[in-house]
Formats: C-alpha cells, structure tokens, sequence
C-alpha cells in the first residue's frame, strides 16, 4: 500500500527532538563503565589508606590523588570527530562514545543542523563541540578534522525516495567523504571510520536474494539509483584511502561499517508508517510476502559497533585496516512489515492479509504510477511517498546477513539484546505516541 513519507530519514535534529520531546534512555545494559571505574579506583585508594599512620596516609592519598590525575591527564588524551553526529544513526554514536569511550578528551559534532539537546551534553566531563558545517565545503571539513585523532564519518544524506537530485546526493556522499579523507591526510587524523550501508552490496537491479550473507558472499552488486550508487563509491574511495600517508607521515587507516536497515529510537520511517497506519483506521495492509527476509539491526548496537571499530581500529590497523564489516545483532529475520509490526503491534497497529492484498504487477504499476508523478509534479511540488519502483525492491528482495566477522576481527558482541531493543523501540514509539496527543 503506498503510504505517504511527510519527513526524509532523520532530518534536522532540531525538529526531531523538539516535537517529540523525546530523549534517547542513555543507561546501556551493564555498562556504566566510566562510574563504575572512578568508584573503583577510590575504593582501591581508600583500602590501602586505611592501615597506615595518619600522616602516611594523607601523603599517600595525595601521592595516589597526584598519580590519578596524570593516569587520567593521559588517559582523556583523544579527540574524535562525528560527522552527521544530529542524525539518527549519528545521536546515538555520539552519546555511545560519552559513555563507552573513557579515553575521549574532546568529541566534535559536526554537521548541517546542529540540535537543542547538544547543550546537554556539554556539562559533562569530556569537551563537547557543535559544529555547524557542510561536508560538502572542503575548508569547512578540514578546520573541523585538524587535530582529531579519529573520524567517523556517518554523514550523508539518504534519499531513496526522489527528494534530492543525483547530483546532490553524489556531492553530499561521494564529494564529501572525498573532503573527510583528503582532511585526514592532510591535517594529520590517521584513524576513519565510514558508515556505508548494505546497500553497496544490494539488492542489486536484478533481484537477487542475498541469503544470510557474509562479506564474502558472492554477489553481483549492480546499482543504478543515485543513492547506493554513491554510497558505494564513497566506500570504495574510504578503502583506497587505507595505508596513504598522512600529514606527520604515518599510514591513514579506514574502515567502512555496513549497517541494514537501522531501526530504533529516532527512526523517521518508521514514525511515518506509524501515523499513515493510524490514519487509516489502525490497519496496514500486506504488500510483500512474509517469506521476504529483509535485514535489520538496531541503532544502539550500529552506535556501538562505531565505537568499537573506532578504538580497535587504533589497536590493530595491520588487521582492520581497509576491511569492511556488514552490522549486525540478534534482531530476528522476517519481512520488513512484519518486523514492524514487532513496535507497530504493541502502540495498536495491525497487519492486514497473511498474504499481499495487491498482485505484485499491480504494486509495480502503483510505484511506476507514483514515479510518473513525482516527475510530472516536480515543477509544482515535491511528491515522495514511500512506495516507488526502488522501494519496493528494496523491500521485496530478500537480503540478509548471518556473519561473525565483526566479533573475529574486534571483539564485537551486540550491547543490546533483541529483547533490549525492541522494547527500547517501543518505549520511544509510545511516548511520541503520548507526546502527540
Ligand atoms: N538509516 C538506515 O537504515 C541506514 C542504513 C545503512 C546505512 N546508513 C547510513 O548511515 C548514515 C546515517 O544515516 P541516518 O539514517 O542516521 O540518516 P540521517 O539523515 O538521520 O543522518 C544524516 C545526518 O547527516 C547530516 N548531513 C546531511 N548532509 C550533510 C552535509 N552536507 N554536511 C554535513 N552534514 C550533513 C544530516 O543533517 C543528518 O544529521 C548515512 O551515511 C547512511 O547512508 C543508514
Ligand atoms: C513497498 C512498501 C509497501 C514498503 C516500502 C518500504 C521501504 C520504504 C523500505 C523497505 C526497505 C527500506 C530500506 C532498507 O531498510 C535499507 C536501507 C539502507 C540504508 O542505507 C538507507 C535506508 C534504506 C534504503 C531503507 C529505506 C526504506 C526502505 C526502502
């Protein structure tokens, strides 16, 4: 069923958060890494301290105050940039770098719309700097890299429904990861960290199923819309980027990350089929087979997996470097409207028809129709419903990933379990739910 997409995928930060009034929930399972080694240093501190005359112990409390301070003067020593950081993948990779990242000295956001609940993060103890900022202009990306150890460049503009030219989403994506490296080697950052997408590999224009793949499945990787087009190229240019000399003459080492499709806390499509689902009477209604497996993962686990690669990337560049990494966790297999209805379902949404209501050779004429238009109309408006002859193969062609190289290479274990996001997911659905009554 062709429903209507009011916003493009994550959006300016600013609108996103103040609509909703929506916080991302920052206490990670069993995490709270940062406080718990602080409390555990003073209770080592206060143990040894405690047998010793007076005058002993207040020297060695000092001694051990004074050693503190230059273990942490050494330890907060890195500072990472994080282009895109407003976006919805990018929010969540800047608050999993607060908490996860204890050796961070400064964090740099930078991107086109800087949001409101960045003043928040700037009472805390590692430095925080909102930069506004077009990776597109090379000057502006160069000022914003020099003197950052590490990049992680989740900046692009995702549109897969019409919204921007070609040439726009080519200058955004391609240009501009051609501006980040290029800032690397010549201000100096030796460490990048690209977030690419599945959609290098596919699905390609033929249809192809990718079954529970893994980054050495063969697959014939054909791409003729604008947006995988690109983000395959900036891939590939972040991959030839690896091992090139940087300013001071140490090696660039790049990775590139390849999310499925994210879903979780912040996701702007998945709010869109949520309203169109409420306007028409509580119901969706089927339109691809439920044996269509289509990839997902959750963005605390995608946010996380950048934090990971970032800093092991620095440990083992002979390893990581020019490597790519499918992202992955334990979110179930199943068809993309059936893993909605994993949120859709508790904020009462329901899927109608086991089967697709519509032939396929009618929804292939519905999204013809509505690429027709959005033609026609052009002059006029901007019409971009969800549903166009690249959505739907996107959405009908089975693509999965089933891979542990992540975990072999760094260590990678998903931070969330299935259960963990999709009731975070849920969470967030019904409070945007309450927020907007
Ligand atoms: N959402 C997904 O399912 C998904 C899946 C795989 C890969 N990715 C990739 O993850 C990255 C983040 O995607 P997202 O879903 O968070 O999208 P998003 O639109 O929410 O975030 C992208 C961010 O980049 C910023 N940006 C866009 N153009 C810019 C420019 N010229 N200069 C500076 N900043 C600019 C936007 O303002 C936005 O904050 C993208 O590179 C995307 O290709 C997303
Ligand atoms: C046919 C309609 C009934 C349903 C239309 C759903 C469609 C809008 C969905 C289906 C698959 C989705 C894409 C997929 O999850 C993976 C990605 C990769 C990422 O890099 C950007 C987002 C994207 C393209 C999703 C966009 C929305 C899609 C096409």
């Amino acid at each position: 069923m062709p429903v209507e997409h009011s916003g493009h995928q994550g959006g300016p930060c600013g609108k996103r958060v103040g609509e909703e009034g929506w916080r991302l929930g920052w206490s990670v399972p069993g995490m709270a890494r940062r406080e718990e080694q602080a409390e555990g240093d003073n209770h080592l501190s206060l143990a040894g301290n405690e047998r010793r005359p007076a005058l002993v112990a207040s020297l060695g409390t000092l001694g051990l105050w004074l050693q503190d301070m230059a273990d942490s003067a050494q330890a907060q020593k890195l500072v990472y940039l994080v282009t895109g950081g407003c976006g919805f993948l990018g929010e969540h990779v800047v608050r999993m770098l607060l908490q996860q990242e204890p050796r961070l000295r400064e964090l740099r956001i930078f991107d086109l719309h800087l949001g409101p609940w960045l003043e928040e993060l700037k009472t805390g103890p590692v430095q925080v700097t909102a930069i506004q900022g077009d990776v597109t202009q090379a000057h502006e990306v160069a000022a914003a890299v020099a003197g950052a150890h590490v990049v992680i460049h989740t900046a692009g503009l995702v549109d897969v429904f019409g919204k921007a030219s070609p040439e726009t989403i080519h200058e955004v994506n391609v240009q501009g990861t051609k501006n980040v490296i290029e800032a690397c080697v010549q201000t100096g950052t030796q460490f990048l960290v690209y977030t690419s997408s599945m959609e290098v590999v596919g699905p390609n224009i033929k249809g192809h199923p990718f079954y529970r793949g893994n980054e050495d499945t063969p697959y014939e990787a054909v791409h003729r819309h604008p947006y995988p087009s690109s983000k395959a190229r900036a891939e590939q240019l972040v991959l030839e980027a690896n091992g090139r000399k940087v300013r001071g003459g140490l090696p660039l080492v790049t990775c590139a990350l390849r999310p499925t499709g994210i879903y979780g806390e912040g996701h702007q499509i998945m709010r869109d089929i949520y309203y169109q689902g409420l306007r028409l009477g509580g119901r969706l209604f089927r339109a691809i087979p439920a044996s269509v497996e289509h990839g997902r993962v959750y963005v605390g686990n995608v946010a996380w997996m950048h934090v990971l690669v970032a800093r092991e990337l620095q440990q083992r560049p002979a390893l990581m470097g020019g490597q790519v990494y499918f992202c992955y966790d334990k979110s179930p297999y199943k068809s993309y409207e059936d893993f909605n209805m994993e949120f859709l379902g508790p904020c009462g949404l329901r899927l109608v028809g086991t089967r697709p209501l519509l032939p396929y050779w009618l929804l292939m004429l519905l999204a013809a129709l509505n690429a027709l238009l959005q033609w026609l109309l052009r002059p006029l408006l901007l019409y971009a419903p969800l549903l166009n002859p690249y959505t739907l193969a996107m959405a009908n062609t089975t693509f999965t990933v089933s891979t542990n190289k992540a975990q072999r290479h760094f260590g990678y274990e998903p931070l969330f379990s299935w259960e963990e996001s999709r009731t975070r997911t849920i969470r967030w659905m019904q409070a945007m739910d309450s927020s907007a009554q």
